[in-house]
């Protein structure tokens, strides 16, 4: 008897249930499909002059378009003002009452995991970028000549020696001009362990410790002189389109500003540097394990579809842009934020998030 009044009412309201069932399942569907798409939030441990600038650009695009909430710096576009200070939570400004937990941290900063951990959720992808360590460390020099205190000594010195740049006298004798309790010498010695927070003055025992904990807490360490196979697996890590991959590389020097390094600069920058040398080694083996799990044939074949998509990626040194009049708005917007600076694009997102301009750097 209830049998029959059950299929009774199942049949009266079938069209009713049908609808019912359709919903419930069309919502499950996009819940579903939205919790595969949605990105785990990123940091980004910006590090100097090693193509840095170029991977926040493209974090910044990703950002914008997902509407991301970015950690930003409580002044300026920097955490690591003033120096020597590694990151701490109260650093960065508030979280807008319209989320619920910030998304995208990618300004420079000196690290702290542990406080980065504060105020990051617990599932953030932590990535950064290393660079050839000579390289780099010349590139430091050239860009901080005039504010580093120990390169403006060696400058000072240099101008009255003759036919000596102002890096070979420096280098003949870092540690006459290198003041260790200076706070603004951090980046004068082994850049790259200073940004990642390490102690960058002398190795120490706690060394091996600290670099397993880097390796730990980072899921990708991306490498400049790979920079495309990195964006390969930067790109699957961060669930990005191949169009989101594309790049200008930015903060370029013209060449001729470029310091050729002979055998004895090069020796003595690697001694000056030492622990950037370790650390390279270190992650640059770990990329190339990484690059193995991906798999190495199905890396370069995304390589070259990455290089060869429309728009393409840069392969050539672009000193200055110029965007063309005779593109959609869809276009100029895209390319505008291509080749737009740090500090600029840093402005224009921090308006967007808070609706007011940035913090001028603290004075006192
Ligand atoms: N894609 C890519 N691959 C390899 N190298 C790259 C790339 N993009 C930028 N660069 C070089 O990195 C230097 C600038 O680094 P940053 O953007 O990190 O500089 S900054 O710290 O934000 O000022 C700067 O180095 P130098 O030209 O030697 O100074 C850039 O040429």
């Amino acid at each position: 008897m209830a049998f029959h009044w059950l299929a009774a009412q199942l049949w009266r309201h079938r069209v009713a249930g049908l609808m019912v069932i359709m919903g419930v399942t069309s919502l499950l569907i996009l819940l579903g499909t939205h919790l595969l798409q949605s990105r785990a939030p990123v940091v980004f441990l910006k590090t100097h002059k090693t193509g840095g600038s170029t991977v926040q650009n493209l974090l910044f695009r990703m950002g914008e378009k997902d509407r991301a909430t970015f950690a930003f710096p409580y002044y300026t576009y920097q955490f690591s003002l003033p120096f020597p200070f590694r990151f701490r939570a109260e650093f960065v400004d508030e979280l807008p009452d319209s989320s619920s937990q910030f998304d995208i941290l990618c300004s420079h900063m000196r690290l702290d995991v542990e406080q980065v951990k504060q105020i990051m959720p617990p599932n953030t992808t932590y990535i950064t970028i290393l660079r050839e360590p000579l390289q780099t460390f010349e590139s430091v020099f050239s860009y901080y000549t005039s504010t580093i205190p120990a390169f403006t000594l060696a400058k000072k010195v240099a101008e009255t020696a003759e036919h000596k740049s102002a890096l070979s006298v420096f280098l003949e004798s870092p540690e006459s001009f290198w003041d260790p309790k200076e706070p603004e010498n951090g980046l004068a010695k082994n850049p790259m362990s200073f940004d990642l927070g390490l102690n960058s003055q002398q190795w120490n025992s706690s060394w091996p410790a600290d670099l397993t904990l880097l390796k730990e807490t980072f899921q990708l360490v991306m490498i400049a002189e790979h920079f495309d196979e990195s964006l390969v697996l930067l790109g699957a890590l961060l669930k990005l389109e191949l169009e989101e991959l594309a790049y200008l590389r930015l903060n370029t020097r013209s060449p001729k500003y470029v310091t050729l390094l002979d055998d004895i600069t090069k020796a003595r920058l690697r001694a000056w540097n030492s622990l950037d040398v370790l650390l390279y080694d270190f992650f640059l083996k770990l990329f190339w394990e990484k690059a193995e799990q991906y798999g190495l044939e199905r890396l370069n074949r995304d390589v070259t579809e990455m290089c060869g998509q429309e728009g393409g990626t840069d392969s050539v040194t672009i000193l200055g842009y110029q965007i063309q009049g005779n593109l959609t708005k869809h276009e100029q917007g895209f390319c505008m934020r291509l080749v737009l600076p740090e500090l600029q694009y840093h402005a224009h997102l921090y308006f967007l998030q808070y609706g007011r301009d940035m913090r001028a750097a603290r004075t006192e």
